[in-house]
């Protein structure tokens, strides 16, 4: 999958702007070029409404599919032309990522002692709503970094169910909010590793389904630890979103809410929630 994706980014400009997701606040779809979308804004209005800046970039250019069954919002692919065998690979990759994530929530189901489906019945809709992402940074001046206007991607929060992330394996820079130290202030390093391994992140919709039991993480992408020269190298990543079902309630379920506890997310279909998030970062 990284080779398909540096071949994507590969392609002429015209090509991948040919495909380029509009903006606004319908399901990302396409290609998305430097500076279009702004992680920062899903920090500054997302969970901790921290004051941030508001001219922030992020140093990124992506790739959005959605799910091949997925006709309310189709993927705009390259041209066979220009990628054979892209699609079908793509699809089939959607394809295993949706069956493990399938097998991580209903692991957390019965870590959780729920009652089977309490999670995945949300998840499973045919016309599903989760999404596949390529990531790439090009190249960068460490300068560009330090003057503290751009970033590789800003702190944010996911939004989805859970995030399966797949880093290059060349170049690092992933970090996690240290749960220790709650308000951005202190990261933790994820090694790139072997281009194989699988970072399972908890995004919003989770964090919201257990009334915040289950804490969202808070993460970004830095300068590489140990970097010598003054350029930051390229990096390349892939996401899977595992996304509630758009009409799904993503309100704190019932099983997380005790008596006497506060339920602190409120009902809200996921489709809308999405919307208005979106709606903020591009
Ligand atoms: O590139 C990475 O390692 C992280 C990407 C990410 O956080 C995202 O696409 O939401
Ligand atoms: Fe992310």
């Amino acid at each position: 999958m990284q080779q398909q994706n540096q071949s994507f980014f590969k392609l002429p400009t015209a090509e991948k702007l040919a495909i380029a997701h509009p903006g606004g606040s319908d399901p990302q779809r396409g290609f998305s070029c430097v500076g279009s979308e702004n992680s920062s804004t899903l920090y500054r209005k997302g969970l901790l409404k921290t004051q941030v800046p508001e001219d922030l970039r992020d140093a990124r250019e992506h790739f959005d599919m959605g799910a091949p069954t997925d006709l309310s919002y189709p993927t705009r692919w390259p041209s066979t032309t220009h990628l054979p065998g892209f699609r079908p690979f793509m699809e089939s990759a959607f394809d295993s990522l949706e069956r493990t994530a399938a097998l991580i929530m209903s692991a957390l189901e019965s870590a959780l002692a729920l009652t089977p489906g309490t999670f995945l019945s949300s998840i499973t809709h045919a016309e599903n709503a989760s999404e596949l992402r390529l990531n790439h940074y090009p190249s960068i001046p460490v300068r560009e970094i330090n003057s503290g206007s751009v970033s590789r991607i800003w702190p944010h929060f996911d939004l989805g169910v859970i995030t399966l992330l797949f880093q290059d394996g060349n170049c690092s820079g992933l970090e996690f909010e240290d749960r220790s130290q709650i308000g951005g202030k202190c990261f933790n390093r994820v090694d790139c590793g072997d281009p194989l391994e699988m970072v399972v992140n908890v995004s919003e919709t989770l964090q919201r389904w257990t009334n915040g039991k289950l804490a969202a993480g808070l993460h970004r992408v830095n300068i590489p630890e140990g970097l010598k020269g003054d350029v930051v190298p390229e990096r390349f990543s892939v996401a899977y979103f595992c996304k509630a079902d758009r009409d799904a309630d993503i309100g704190a379920l019932k099983e997380f809410v005790s008596d006497g506890d506060e339920k602190k997310y409120e009902s809200i279909r996921a489709i809308e929630y999405h919307q208005q998030r979106l709606q903020s970062a591009y």
